[in-house]
């Protein structure tokens, strides 16, 4: 039935492959995404993107949508940062090609940087992920072309707290594909965070993905971004990257300090020639995990939070996670005991909570969930004491954690106090939790491996 045209919201409710779609998240230039629930196992959530009903006739788009899909899945093969992919198949009745990836809880970093800068310490963090990502796709020769923060999902994570999945490979490509010639057919992307030569429309390389990382470093660690922009079109665009210098990141924003040495590495990666740039991702990698190395690290007693500040009784608690359960699955009893470690008031743990889930869930769960936490929450709990269940703050030996920081600097050099101070930043853990945490953060498979012969 090529040709036909199907509105994309008539499909939720229709089955895909073994899944249902349950309800719309977005739409970009060449698919919408729909959460979906296995027809079986109704906790087995996915998302599926489909190509848009109107380019179905489309061969090269066809093509490209199917290109997202093996390229992202042969990436995620090789790196956790990359979002994996499911399955691949074609809506027969409309002719509608399709991939299922995992469902991505939590938020992009645009949402992220929507409000303020990242503190260092969480920037750092979250850069040292998307150049781990990054190097994976540019060791395999995959240049992504499009890495903006709408692309940077941020998703919670047990061991890591908070875990980088890079998207939308929509319009990445070989380097070298032999079938279809250089990077050179005109442009494709996004301005605001395309590099000078992908907007000129020449040949790009992994060294256009680097200058994109740099104006999202930027923007991430100065809240604002590099260019003073009026216009948001393409021509405006393109002047302020082939010729705007970059406002220095100091006097971008005064009130949040950025240590020269990461002002240093962006402005580099911001260099208008490719040549300019930093030569790969490793050298970027190896520069923050300097910067991480030299970051005074929190003692480890410092670093488990303090007690909540609010209390709940053992009925709110149940309530909190049965509702954030249907939306977050097996994950949400952790997300709630994280959001009470560092939550104020009833509103400030909502909020928190909320922003883990898909924008069109937000309001519907903050409502439910506000009008029976604000029924008989009491905002200062007695010193020390927490009702309901969850478990009491543990505390760990500080032997244990000076062993671990003893075997994971002989791993990873400098950047362990750093290592070590995000692994405990999270709500306290047993030390074979904060043993995982350290291995998922060590990036590397045979360190990790070696980390929990040593320690456990
Ligand atoms: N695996 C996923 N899990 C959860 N949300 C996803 C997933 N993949 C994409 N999304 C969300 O779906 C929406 C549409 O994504 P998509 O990649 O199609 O377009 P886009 O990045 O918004 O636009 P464009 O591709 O035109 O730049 C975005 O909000 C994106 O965050």
């Amino acid at each position: 039935m090529s040709g036909s045209f199907a509105r994309p919201d008539t499909l939720v409710g229709r089955t895909v492959g073994r899944y249902r779609l349950v309800e719309k998240i977005g739409a970009g230039g060449m698919g919408s995404v729909y959460r979906a629930v296995h027809i079986e196992i109704e906790d087995l959530v996915v998302a599926v993107k489909l190509l848009l009903p109107g380019l179905i006739d489309d061969e090269a788009l066809r093509r490209r949508f199917k290109d997202e899909a093996a390229i992202c899945a042969r990436l995620s093969e090789r790196s956790s940062h990359i979002v994996q992919i499911r399955d691949y198949g074609i809506l027969e009745d409309l002719d509608l090609p399709y991939f299922t990836m995992e469902y991505l809880q939590g938020r992009s970093l645009q949402h992220l940087m929507h409000k303020v800068a990242a503190p260092v310490h969480q920037g750092l963090a979250i850069a040292r992920q998307i150049c781990l990502g990054l190097r994976v796709a540019h060791d395999m020769n995959v240049v992504h072309r499009d890495l903006k923060p709408s692309n940077i999902h941020l998703i919670p994570d047990l061991q890591l707290g908070e875990k980088v999945k890079l998207l939308d490979f929509g319009i990445a490509r070989l380097v070298r594909d032999a079938q279809r010639g250089p990077l050179t057919q005109g442009y494709l992307g996004t301005p605001q965070y395309s590099a000078p030569e992908q907007l000129r429309g020449l040949e790009v390389d992994a060294r256009a993905d680097i200058y994109s990382l740099g104006m999202i470093l930027y923007e991430l660690f100065s809240g604002v971004c590099p260019f003073a922009v009026e216009d948001q079109n393409f021509e405006t665009w393109y002047v302020l990257h082939t010729e705007g210098e970059p406002s220095p990141m100091a006097a971008a924003n005064p009130r949040r300090p950025v240590p020269m040495a990461i002002e240093q590495l962006v402005l580099h990666c911001l260099a208008k020639k490719p040549a300019d740039r930093p030569a790969g991702v490793s050298e970027i990698l190896e520069r923050l995990e300097l910067v991480m190395g030299h970051l005074p690290p929190a003692p480890p007693a410092a670093a488990i939070p303090p007690p909540p500040t609010i209390t709940l009784s053992a009925e709110q608690v149940a309530h909190l996670e049965k509702q954030l359960a249907t939306q977050v699955g097996p994950i949400a009893p952790t997300l709630v005991r994280r959001a009470l470690g560092s939550s104020h008031t009833p509103g400030e743990l909502v909020e928190q909570l909320a922003a883990q889930l898909p924008a069109t869930q937000r309001e519907k769960f903050s409502r439910t969930v506000l009008a029976n936490l604000s029924a008989q929450t009491s905002a200062a709990p007695s010193p020390g004491v927490r009702e309901g269940s969850v478990p009491p703050v543990l505390r760990l030996d500080p032997r244990f954690v000076e062993r671990c920081g003893h075997e994971l600097s002989r791993l990873v050099g400098p950047i362990a106090a750093f290592l070590l101070q995000s692994a405990l930043k999270e709500t306290p853990p047993t030390p074979a939790v904060l043993v995982e945490r350290l291995a998922a953060l060590v990036g590397d498979q045979a360190k990790a491996e070696q980390l929990r012969r040593k320690l456990l």
